[in-house]
């Protein structure tokens, strides 16, 4: 008797904790049917445990993808071992508001699941334990980490006046570009320009106004990109332009289209009107270049080309020159 007493105590124990811990504690039957129901349960669903009892899972919560989590369930009866669910698969089970003070900005509850077999005495399987967690403070501070990371990763990249790739992942892009024409049967165009006589714009009007000419010019080259275009800021007035899929033909058309839009383009700074003018070296990929430090060389001679027959001009190097 003395022995009864104290297993109904337990027992009571047990649900007392069973109600009061922190995570939501479900049992279903083989047919989904709820069969326990704790108090977590009831404070996040505002579903109290007697108006869920006996009722299939699916049809209280319609937006509980059946299929999927039957399967998971079905292999926890069958193989009679756990089976989880993190938040990074699936965000939650239950679509439950989060109130956390801290991770208010969620919108939702982060979700870990785990769904434990329930083994009878007999050694059979008829009701499972689903435990879930409320891991919206760990969800939500990988979340920032990882867009921090992405912010950064980007802020290495950029060059900050110009908001084009900075020489160091150009020079990476480029190279892989290098990398991947060798491998394949199709061709790129390099083009490296350079703003014509900036030294005196800057002497002239001033550094902050150099720097607005290479805020514009920086600009009108990111409009005339194609998706498939890679540019960046190679030096102080100097950029190279990698374009994918372009013969050298195409590429002055493309050159010539930017440097007359340039040629066209009044910088107004401080009330003073600013002209300039761009030159621009083209030099088509070839099997003859040894690097990409080869291709970079020859199309900054052409570049080197323009600038010493006059500027405001376009010119291909001559591959048949190598
Ligand atoms: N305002 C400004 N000037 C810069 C920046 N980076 C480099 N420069 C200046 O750009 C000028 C480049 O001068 P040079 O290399 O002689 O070339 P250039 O005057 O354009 O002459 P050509 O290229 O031969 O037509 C130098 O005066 C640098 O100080 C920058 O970020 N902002």
């Amino acid at each position: 008797m003395a022995k009864d007493n104290l297993d109904i105590k337990e027992f009571h124990w047990l649900m007392d904790m069973l109600q009061t811990i922190d995570v939501g504690l479900i049992v279903l039957d083989k047919n989904f049917k709820v069969q326990v129901w704790n108090s977590f349960m009831e404070n996040h669903s505002g579903i109290p445990p007697l108006s869920v009892k006996d009722k299939v899972l699916f049809d209280v919560f319609g937006d509980i993808p059946k299929e999927w989590f039957t399967q998971k369930a079905e292999s926890v009866f069958l193989l009679k071992s756990r089976a989880f669910i993190t938040w990074e698969l699936r965000p939650y089970l239950f679509k439950f508001k989060n109130y956390r003070p801290i991770t208010g900005t969620e919108e939702f509850m982060y979700q870990n699941v785990s769904i434990s077999p329930l083994v009878s005495v007999d050694g059979s399987v008829s009701s499972i334990c689903v435990i879930i967690y409320d891991v919206t403070d760990i969800a939500s501070n990988k979340k920032a980490l990882e867009k921090a990371n992405v912010e950064l990763e980007s802020l290495s990249r950029t060059d900050r006046l110009t908001m084009l790739n900075n020489r160091g992942y150009w020079e990476e892009c480029l190279q892989n570009e290098y990398s991947r024409l060798q491998r394949y049967d199709t061709t790129s165009s390099l083009v490296m320009f350079d703003i014509d006589h900036f030294k005196k714009v800057n002497d002239t009007y001033g550094h902050q106004a150099g720097d607005e000419v290479i805020r514009v010019v920086s600009k009108l080259l990111r409009d005339s990109l194609r998706k498939t275009d890679i540019a960046g800021r190679y030096g102080g007035e100097e950029f190279g332009i990698i374009l994918g899929h372009t013969s050298s033909e195409n590429a002055f058309i493309y050159c010539e289209r930017l440097r007359k839009a340039i040629e066209d383009t009044t910088v107004v700074h401080d009330g003073i009107e600013i002209k300039f003018t761009i030159s621009l070296g083209i030099c088509e990929a070839s099997k003859k270049l040894e690097d990409y430090k080869q291709w970079l060389e020859k199309t900054d001679q052409a570049l080197y080309q323009c600038k010493e027959s006059g500027r405001n001009k376009t010119m291909i190097y001559d591959l048949s020159t190598l």
